[in-house]
């Protein structure tokens, strides 16, 4: 039996009409009496080519996913480094921005403020209950570093989970992208005739808790076997709603702990490398951040547990980071400040305001650059040429997505630093001829972390994403470089090999789930890592 979604109007108002059809017979004559799977995926695939933008290739291929998903997904995996920048970041920015002049129909369960009261009963409007596992769900509050998109974020969440489908072998049919609708403060979506959502500012917090406490409780009712990744909410909600939620219900906030992971898992193998150009210990490194968002500060949290790693407490691996926001280096003698700020200000400076990101670097004195400040060329030249006369080689990680607010791109870091640069980006770049040499950028992006943590807490059914677990799966990424991939200097393995980087990381993280006693598969305690991993792989949906 296949379940038929049929677009239906209802007094002016598109609903979706689920139905069960029967299996279609085979009729002869109804497809041409040449198509053969394989040329159909390179007709497909010069299809996509022929496009010149890739906004129209996002939506060309988000209507093939839809059409034929085996097709979309086989012709993703074949061709992860092509797709990636297609159904994520960077077009993925542009679909959000412009999704209510190319929506097409629904891909996704949109729960609004006005569904308060009755959310339950919206959720089982969701065809397939029994199979869903994965969720992602945004409030379109914070997408990327684009801002509050509301209603038109939920591509972030598609994106997302296309992702979790193609590189951890999610069955497509477990997934849930969900948007919520609280409102939006952004002006010209209120003002647009075509803007999906409710014409209405976002409500306030405290209505917001409510709300949020009766979906969570819902999902739990109507998903009981469901894992839950917050996304690209703005950092105040993100870290209330992960603190509120985490030991109540299987979740992770990808952007604080996706992100801590994938940057700790580069730093790892960055520092390995500058620290051998430099002679000083791993101990030595000093990191300093810009931008002290949810991404920032989620990054930096991870990020203690490398010095912890080397064997400093805690106390001194929070001493090697420094954090400078919009204001400048963050300090207790500057005043009041978030909450989520507090625990890496400085109490050892108390000078004047420090603002000037290359006057900062040379007074810290960091071997790591961090930007998660959504600030477009903020790694200018004097502040790579200032990292790079106190260091061989560098670290430079610009992180904020898409491409366009990256705080710098991997050719100016390669000129700028004389092509010592150990770089990564959130967002993809070209790789770079230098003095006869290919240099290529790392993508410290969390689309490494996500697909490979979720599938090991699915099929542990953890009961909570514990911080070893997310540690576990930045420790497992960082081990999973090849020789051939360290040869090239390489932070993060390469996009094609991710079905077996996923199968890794699943691995670590159900070790570490069942380690923490949050596990609910007691079978799998009894394999052994060559039955555990043999068993991941098989789980994998191959289309
Ligand atoms: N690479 C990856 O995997 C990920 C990247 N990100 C990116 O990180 C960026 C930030 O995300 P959030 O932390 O959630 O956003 P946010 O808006 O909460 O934080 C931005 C931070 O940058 C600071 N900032 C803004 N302008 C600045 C300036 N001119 N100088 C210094 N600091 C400045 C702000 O004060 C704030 O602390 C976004 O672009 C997002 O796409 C987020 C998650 C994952
Ligand atoms: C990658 C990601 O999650 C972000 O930029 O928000
Ligand atoms: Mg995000």
């Amino acid at each position: 039996m296949t379940i038929v979604l049929t677009p239906v109007w209802s007094n002016g108002v598109q609903k979706l009409k689920v139905t069960s059809a029967p299996p279609a017979k085979l009729a002869h004559g109804l497809t041409p009496p040449m198509l053969d799977d394989a040329v159909h995926a390179q007709r497909c695939l010069a299809q996509l080519r022929s496009k010149d933008k890739n906004i129209e290739k996002y939506i060309y291929l988000s209507q093939l996913k839809d059409a034929d998903p085996n097709m979309f997904y086989r012709l993703c995996l074949t061709n992860m480094a092509e797709f990636t920048p297609l159904i994520y970041t960077p077009t993925v920015g542009d679909a959000c921005i412009q999704y209510s002049h190319i929506y097409r129909r629904p891909e996704g369960l949109f729960i609004s403020i006005k569904d308060k009261g009755r959310i339950g009963q919206i959720l089982r409007n969701w065809p397939r209950k029994n199979e869903a596992r994965i969720s992602v769900v945004t409030d379109g509050s914070r997408i990327l570093g684009l801002g509050d998109l509301g209603v038109n974020g939920m591509p972030i969440s598609i994106g997302k989970l296309s992702l979790y489908v193609a590189g951890a072998g999610i069955r497509p049919e477990s997934t849930i992208p969900i948007c919520l609708d609280l409102g939006t403060d952004t002006q010209r979506y209120l003002d647009d005739p075509l803007y999906l959502g409710l014409r209405q500012k976002r409500v306030p917090m405290a209505v917001m808790d409510e709300f949020m406490d009766e979906f969570m409780g819902e999902m739990a009712k109507a998903f009981p076997k469901l894992l839950i990744q917050f996304e690209d909410f703005a950092t105040d909600k993100a870290f209330a709603y992960l603190d509120r939620f985490r030991d109540r219900y299987p979740l992770f906030n990808d952007d604080i702990q996706g992100t801590g992971a994938v940057v700790l898992s580069g730093f790892i193998n960055a520092a390995k490398l500058s620290s051998a150009a430099s002679g000083r210990p791993l101990s030595d490194h000093r990191i300093l951040f810009l931008g002290a968002g949810s991404a920032g500060v989620g990054v930096a949290m991870q990020l203690q547990s490398f010095f912890m790693l080397q064997g400093l407490s805690k106390e001194e691996a929070r001493s090697r980071i420094y954090l400078v926001d919009s204001q400048g280096l963050v300090f207790d003698g500057r005043g009041p400040m978030a909450e989520h700020k507090k625990y890496f200000s400085r109490k050892d400076y108390n000078g004047p305001a420090l603002t000037n990101l290359t006057e900062i670097i040379k007074f810290i004195k960091p071997t790591a650059l961090m930007g998660l400040s959504t600030t477009k060329g903020a790694f200018n030249q004097s502040v790579i040429e200032a990292m790079s006369a106190l260091n061989p080689r560098p670290i430079i990680f610009p992180l904020s997505n898409p491409v366009r607010l990256s705080e710098c791109e991997f050719h100016e870091a390669v000129e700028w630093s004389k092509g010592n640069v150990l770089f990564a980006s959130g967002s993809p770049f070209p790789e770079q001829d230098y003095n006869g040499r290919t240099l290529y950028p790392g993508q410290g992006n969390n689309m490494y972390i996500f697909p490979g943590l979720g599938l090991g807490a699915i099929l542990s059914r953890a009961s909570a994403v514990t911080d070893s677990m997310v540690e576990a799966s930045s420790l497992g990424l960082a081990e999973s470089l090849t020789p051939d991939e360290r040869a090239d200097d390489l932070l993060y393995p390469r996009i094609e090999r991710i079905r077996e980087i996923s199968a890794d990381i699943a691995l670590a993280v159900i070790r570490a789930a069942q380690k923490a006693g949050v596990d609910r598969s007691a079978d799998l305690r009894r394999k052994s890592d060559a039955e555990l991993l043999a068993f991941v792989k098989e789980r994998m949906w191959n289309p």
